[in-house]
């Protein structure tokens, strides 16, 4: 196989934002689905409907801005992950002002049944925090006029609350990052949300406020920030959050004692907390980045996972060090051991980045030790109609794509052209002789559709198989280096 592994096709760039729809397309039909109202009524409706789906189109979206939730508090259960509606346990925060040895401690909600969860252990907490300040181009403001809010530093505290415990982390890139860059971008790059825990701040009742105002980025890569309400009674402190003329009402006040609440929104908004007048609203506030672009061949960044620590490691690398072993260079291949959409249209963008389990480990140690790995179609040898064409399999070798295809549909017919045609003129493909396969097939996807001429003619389809196939270098190449 000379040279033959290459990467994929790039698919054309996708709407700016899942789901989008085209507003003429739309509004034939909610036009015509509302006959009985009166007109002044219809008038209304097709505005507020208009209103919807320009929200829904908005090219960063004004649909998702922001998104919060709530995690009630349970004695007894454990987060194991099983329950649609997650419980937290209480929250314990551990606190230590520099000088201090001994971290102090308040378990939330207060229940009373201890030193820790007392009111007194509270209000050691707050009484602990200093005033809170805010950014103003690049200063540090104190002005109780503008914000009376206590604060402490992470290096002065820790909790036992994580928000990725919660999967909040998780839903906050699938409902906010979408929008920071478009479709193709997100998927190709392999990006992610990271929380940067950045402080704890108590509103006192009764003049606990903030006004309105835009959180300072931190750096070009903050998206957004995430407030975690820990549970403590308090009355009144609504979280006001404004994007592009709308309102979230974050109202918190009536579950503060039994349940965690958060909010996230994107870094632009503008937002506020009214006055609390009773209580304490204790929050911890994270500030929200998008991860670095991955390299789209870096599977696994070997920053983060070493690849000598995988299993499949040392026999591979014993083998590359040994001069008998494709002294002229070959090829392995392995067909996936995990069905992958290899012939959807994106699966040059998901694949290599969704790999999972033994093609994940496979793909990355042989990408470590140097060989050139790619992930290819295989077309199987599926016969399924009389007048198969037989030329098509008289050669040796595999019919190996040039790359991810997404299923084509051929409208040639075996009856004026011949199989081994429509194969070669609609799926690019090298014929490959060679391979060294450590596997057999597993999953198949519809590869190519053609019209099969038979007694009658009827849509027949060709399968493929995804495979990874590393080209190994040969001896010298290898001992070199
Ligand atoms: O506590 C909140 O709800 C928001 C806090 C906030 O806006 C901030 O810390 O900048
Ligand atoms: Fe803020």
């Amino acid at each position: 196989m000379s040279k033959p592994l290459r990467m994929g096709n790039t698919p054309q760039s996708q709407a700016s934002d899942d789901g989008a729809v085209s507003n003429s397309e739309v509004s034939a039909d909610v036009r015509s689905s509302h006959v009985s109202a009166n007109p002044s009524q219809l008038n209304d409706i097709d505005t507020a409907l208009e209103e919807l789906m320009t929200t829904i189109a908005g090219e960063r979206s004004a649909a998702s801005f922001a998104c919060g939730g709530t995690i009630p508090i349970s004695k007894t259960d454990t987060n194991d992950g099983a329950n649609a509606t997650p419980t937290s346990p209480l929250v314990k925060v551990y606190w230590s002002l520099q000088e201090e040895i001994n971290a102090r401690k308040v378990i939330l909600p207060l229940d009373h049944t201890s030193a820790d969860s007392s009111p007194a252990a509270l209000k050691q907490l707050v009484s602990d925090c200093s005033p809170a300040t805010f950014g103003r181009g690049n200063e540090d403001i104190l002005d109780p006029s503008y914000r009376q809010a206590g604060k402490m530093e992470p290096a002065n505290f820790t909790t036992t609350f994580h928000p990725a415990d919660f999967r909040i982390i998780t839903l906050i890139e699938r409902i906010l990052l979408p929008s920071v860059s478009d479709h193709t971008e997100n998927s190709l790059m392999g990006r992610a949300i990271f929380a940067e825990l950045y402080k704890l701040n108590v509103y006192s009742g009764p003049s606990g406020f903030f006004r309105s105002h835009v959180d300072t980025p931190r750096s070009v890569r903050q998206v957004g920030s995430l407030v975690v309400c820990l549970p403590a009674a308090f009355k009144g402190g609504n979280l006001l959050v404004r994007h592009q003329g709308k309102e979230i009402d974050f109202d918190w006040a009536p579950t503060s004692a039994i349940a965690i609440q958060w909010a996230a929104f994107y870094s632009d908004c503008s937002h506020e907390i009214k006055t609390v007048t009773e209580g304490e609203r204790l929050t911890l506030t994270y500030n929200l980045y998008v991860t670095e672009p991955e390299h789209a061949v870096t599977v696994i960044p070997s920053s983060l996972v070493e690849p000598w620590t995988l299993p499949l490691y040392g026999q591979l690398n014993a083998l590359f060090h040994n001069s008998q072993f494709f002294p002229n260079g070959g090829v392995l291949g392995i067909y996936c051991a995990h069905a992958y959409a290899h012939t959807s249209e994106d699966a040059s963008i998901n694949l290599p980045r969704t790999l999972k389990g033994s093609d994940l480990v496979f793909y990355s140690v042989l990408d470590a030790l140097g060989a050139t790995v790619e992930i290819l179609p295989v077309l199987g040898h599926r016969k399924d109609n009389y007048y198969w064409d037989t030329d098509c399999e008289s050669e040796d070798g595999e019919l190996i794509g040039t790359g991810l295809h997404a299923h084509r549909k051929s409208c040639f017919s075996t009856e004026s052209h011949s199989l081994n045609d429509i194969v070669c003129d609609e799926w690019p493909h090298e014929r490959v002789t060679g391979i060294t396969w450590l596997t057999g097939q597993k999953h198949w996807e519809e590869a190519l559709s053609y019209i099969a001429y038979g007694n009658q003619s009827t849509i027949s389809t060709r399968y493929s198989a995804a495979a990874i196939f590393a080209a190994i270098p040969n001896w010298e190449e290898r001992s070199s280096t």
